[in-house]
Protein backbone atom coordinates (compact mmCIF):
# COMPACT_ATOMS: atom_id res chain seq x y z
CA UNK A 1 0.00 0.00 0.00
CA UNK A 2 0.80 3.38 -0.88
CA UNK A 3 1.26 6.17 1.70
CA UNK A 4 0.94 9.97 0.31
CA UNK A 5 -0.19 13.46 1.82
CA UNK A 6 -2.17 16.40 0.37
CA UNK A 7 -1.59 20.14 1.99
CA UNK A 8 -4.27 23.01 1.19
CA UNK A 9 -3.00 26.40 2.37
CA UNK A 10 -5.59 28.52 2.73
CA UNK A 11 -6.07 32.29 2.86
CA UNK A 12 -8.29 35.13 3.47
CA UNK A 13 -8.49 37.84 0.52
CA UNK A 14 -10.36 41.37 1.66
CA UNK A 15 -12.81 38.87 3.28
CA UNK A 16 -12.66 35.83 0.47
CA UNK A 17 -11.58 32.72 1.28
CA UNK A 18 -9.18 30.82 -0.60
CA UNK A 19 -7.92 27.60 -1.11
CA UNK A 20 -4.30 26.96 -2.61
CA UNK A 21 -4.81 24.28 -5.88
CA UNK A 22 -2.66 23.01 -8.16
CA UNK A 23 -2.86 21.78 -12.22
CA UNK A 24 -1.33 18.18 -12.07
CA UNK A 25 1.47 18.48 -14.61
CA UNK A 26 2.67 14.63 -14.56
CA UNK A 27 1.90 11.35 -12.99
CA UNK A 28 -1.03 10.11 -11.55
CA UNK A 29 -4.26 12.31 -12.10
CA UNK A 30 -2.28 14.50 -14.91
CA UNK A 31 -4.63 17.63 -15.82
CA UNK A 32 -6.66 17.54 -12.98
CA UNK A 33 -6.76 19.73 -9.58
CA UNK A 34 -5.90 19.01 -6.48
CA UNK A 35 -4.06 20.18 -3.58
CA UNK A 36 -0.29 19.90 -3.65
CA UNK A 37 1.15 15.99 -1.84
CA UNK A 38 2.52 13.23 -2.91
CA UNK A 39 4.11 9.71 -1.98
CA UNK A 40 5.95 9.55 1.54
CA UNK A 41 9.71 8.65 0.99
CA UNK A 42 11.49 6.04 3.21
CA UNK A 43 11.33 7.18 6.96
CA UNK A 44 8.89 10.30 6.49
CA UNK A 45 6.02 11.12 8.75
CA UNK A 46 3.20 12.41 6.60
CA UNK A 47 3.67 15.59 8.14
CA UNK A 48 7.28 15.98 7.14
CA UNK A 49 5.92 14.72 3.76
CA UNK A 50 3.16 17.23 3.04
CA UNK A 51 5.67 19.66 3.81
CA UNK A 52 8.44 18.81 1.28
CA UNK A 53 5.94 18.31 -1.55
CA UNK A 54 4.11 21.67 -1.01
CA UNK A 55 8.03 23.02 -1.41
CA UNK A 56 8.86 21.04 -4.14
CA UNK A 57 5.81 21.53 -5.90
CA UNK A 58 4.82 25.02 -5.29
CA UNK A 59 7.58 26.51 -3.03
CA UNK A 60 6.16 27.45 -0.09
CA UNK A 61 7.73 26.84 3.02
CA UNK A 62 5.75 25.56 6.01
CA UNK A 63 6.77 24.90 9.44
CA UNK A 64 5.51 21.19 10.41
CA UNK A 65 3.63 22.29 13.60
CA UNK A 66 1.51 24.71 11.33
CA UNK A 67 0.16 21.61 9.86
CA UNK A 68 -3.77 20.56 11.12
CA UNK A 69 -4.33 17.36 10.31
CA UNK A 70 -7.46 17.73 8.73
CA UNK A 71 -8.23 13.96 7.04
CA UNK A 72 -7.39 10.02 6.62
CA UNK A 73 -8.31 8.94 3.16
CA UNK A 74 -8.33 5.12 2.41
CA UNK A 75 -8.25 4.74 -1.46
CA UNK A 76 -9.09 0.93 -2.54
CA UNK A 77 -8.73 -0.50 -5.74
CA UNK A 78 -10.32 -3.66 -6.57
CA UNK A 79 -10.96 -4.71 -3.21
CA UNK A 80 -7.46 -3.59 -1.94
CA UNK A 81 -6.55 -1.26 -0.03
CA UNK A 82 -4.57 1.31 -2.19
CA UNK A 83 -3.00 4.48 -0.74
CA UNK A 84 -3.59 5.84 2.25
CA UNK A 85 -3.49 9.62 2.15
CA UNK A 86 -3.11 12.01 4.91
CA UNK A 87 -4.40 15.07 4.42
CA UNK A 88 -3.80 18.48 6.16
CA UNK A 89 -4.28 22.20 5.98
CA UNK A 90 -2.91 25.40 7.24
CA UNK A 91 -3.24 29.19 6.77
CA UNK A 92 0.51 29.59 8.05
CA UNK A 93 3.32 29.27 5.42
CA UNK A 94 5.87 31.70 3.48
CA UNK A 95 6.81 32.51 0.06
CA UNK A 96 4.77 33.07 -2.51
CA UNK A 97 3.47 29.33 -4.80
CA UNK A 98 5.40 29.23 -7.89
CA UNK A 99 5.37 26.59 -11.03
CA UNK A 100 7.08 23.84 -11.10
CA UNK A 101 7.38 20.36 -13.40
CA UNK A 102 4.83 18.89 -11.35
CA UNK A 103 2.32 21.41 -10.81
CA UNK A 104 0.69 24.68 -11.60
CA UNK A 105 -0.55 26.87 -8.80
CA UNK A 106 -3.69 28.56 -8.33
CA UNK A 107 -5.61 30.23 -5.40
CA UNK A 108 -9.17 29.52 -6.03
CA UNK A 109 -11.86 31.24 -3.59
CA UNK A 110 -13.72 28.40 -1.59
CA UNK A 111 -16.76 28.60 -2.84
CA UNK A 112 -14.94 28.28 -6.53
CA UNK A 113 -13.54 24.66 -6.32
CA UNK A 114 -13.48 23.22 -9.68
CA UNK A 115 -14.97 19.90 -8.85
CA UNK A 116 -16.01 19.01 -12.23
CA UNK A 117 -11.68 19.07 -13.17
CA UNK A 118 -10.63 16.93 -9.78
CA UNK A 119 -11.08 13.33 -8.64
CA UNK A 120 -14.14 12.14 -8.39
CA UNK A 121 -14.15 11.66 -4.86
CA UNK A 122 -12.76 15.26 -3.66
CA UNK A 123 -16.25 16.42 -3.66
CA UNK A 124 -17.23 13.89 -1.19
CA UNK A 125 -14.87 15.00 1.38
CA UNK A 126 -13.19 18.10 0.59
CA UNK A 127 -15.50 20.57 1.34
CA UNK A 128 -15.65 19.47 4.63
CA UNK A 129 -12.13 19.86 5.19
CA UNK A 130 -12.45 23.11 3.95
CA UNK A 131 -15.01 24.26 6.52
CA UNK A 132 -12.74 22.96 9.60
CA UNK A 133 -14.31 19.57 10.10
CA UNK A 134 -12.34 16.46 10.15
CA UNK A 135 -13.03 12.92 8.34
CA UNK A 136 -12.03 10.00 7.65
CA UNK A 137 -12.97 7.79 4.61
CA UNK A 138 -13.00 5.03 2.70
CA UNK A 139 -13.01 5.00 -1.30
CA UNK A 140 -13.27 2.21 -3.61
CA UNK A 141 -12.42 1.99 -7.05
CA UNK A 142 -12.79 -1.02 -9.65
CA UNK A 143 -11.56 -1.81 -12.98
CA UNK A 144 -7.31 -2.27 -12.08
CA UNK A 145 -4.53 -0.13 -12.97
CA UNK A 146 -4.29 2.97 -12.89
CA UNK A 147 -6.10 4.57 -10.21
CA UNK A 148 -6.57 7.46 -12.09
CA UNK A 149 -8.37 5.39 -14.89
CA UNK A 150 -10.57 3.01 -12.76
CA UNK A 151 -14.21 3.92 -11.59
CA UNK A 152 -15.16 5.35 -9.14
CA UNK A 153 -17.78 3.15 -7.49
CA UNK A 154 -18.75 3.84 -3.42
CA UNK A 155 -17.56 5.10 -0.06
CA UNK A 156 -18.28 5.60 3.25
CA UNK A 157 -17.36 8.67 5.24
CA UNK A 158 -17.00 9.71 9.15
CA UNK A 159 -17.35 12.95 10.45
CA UNK A 160 -15.62 14.80 13.58
CA UNK A 161 -12.70 12.09 13.65
CA UNK A 162 -9.91 12.35 15.96
CA UNK A 163 -6.02 12.42 14.97
CA UNK A 164 -4.52 12.65 18.34
CA UNK A 165 -2.37 9.41 17.67
CA UNK A 166 -1.01 11.17 14.67
CA UNK A 167 2.39 9.80 13.94
N1 LIG B 1 -8.63 9.27 -5.29
C1 LIG B 1 -7.86 10.33 -4.99
N2 LIG B 1 -8.43 11.50 -4.71
C2 LIG B 1 -7.67 12.56 -4.40
N3 LIG B 1 -6.31 12.56 -4.35
C3 LIG B 1 -5.73 11.39 -4.60
C4 LIG B 1 -6.45 10.24 -4.93
N4 LIG B 1 -5.58 9.23 -5.12
C5 LIG B 1 -4.34 9.73 -4.94
O1 LIG B 1 -3.25 9.13 -5.03
N5 LIG B 1 -4.45 11.03 -4.61
C6 LIG B 1 -3.37 11.97 -4.34
C7 LIG B 1 -2.44 11.54 -3.26
C8 LIG B 1 -1.13 12.13 -3.71
O2 LIG B 1 -1.01 13.44 -3.17
C9 LIG B 1 -1.26 12.26 -5.21
C10 LIG B 1 -0.50 11.21 -5.96
O3 LIG B 1 0.81 11.38 -5.67
P1 LIG B 1 1.94 11.18 -6.78
O4 LIG B 1 1.94 12.30 -7.71
O5 LIG B 1 1.83 9.81 -7.33
O6 LIG B 1 3.14 11.27 -5.82
P2 LIG B 1 4.50 12.00 -6.05
O7 LIG B 1 5.36 11.58 -4.89
O8 LIG B 1 4.28 13.47 -6.26
O9 LIG B 1 4.94 11.37 -7.38
P3 LIG B 1 6.36 11.08 -7.86
O10 LIG B 1 7.09 12.38 -7.71
O11 LIG B 1 6.85 9.99 -6.94
O12 LIG B 1 6.18 10.64 -9.27
O13 LIG B 1 -2.62 12.12 -5.53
Amino acid sequence: MIEATLCFPRRDVDGTEEVLLIEKRRGLGEGWYNGPGGKLEAGETPRECAVRETREEVGLEIDPADLEKAAELDFRLDGERHTLCHVFRTRTFAGEPRPSPEARPEWVAVEAVPYDRMWEDDRLWLPAVLAGETVAGEFRFVGGEPLDEADFADHALERGVSFADER
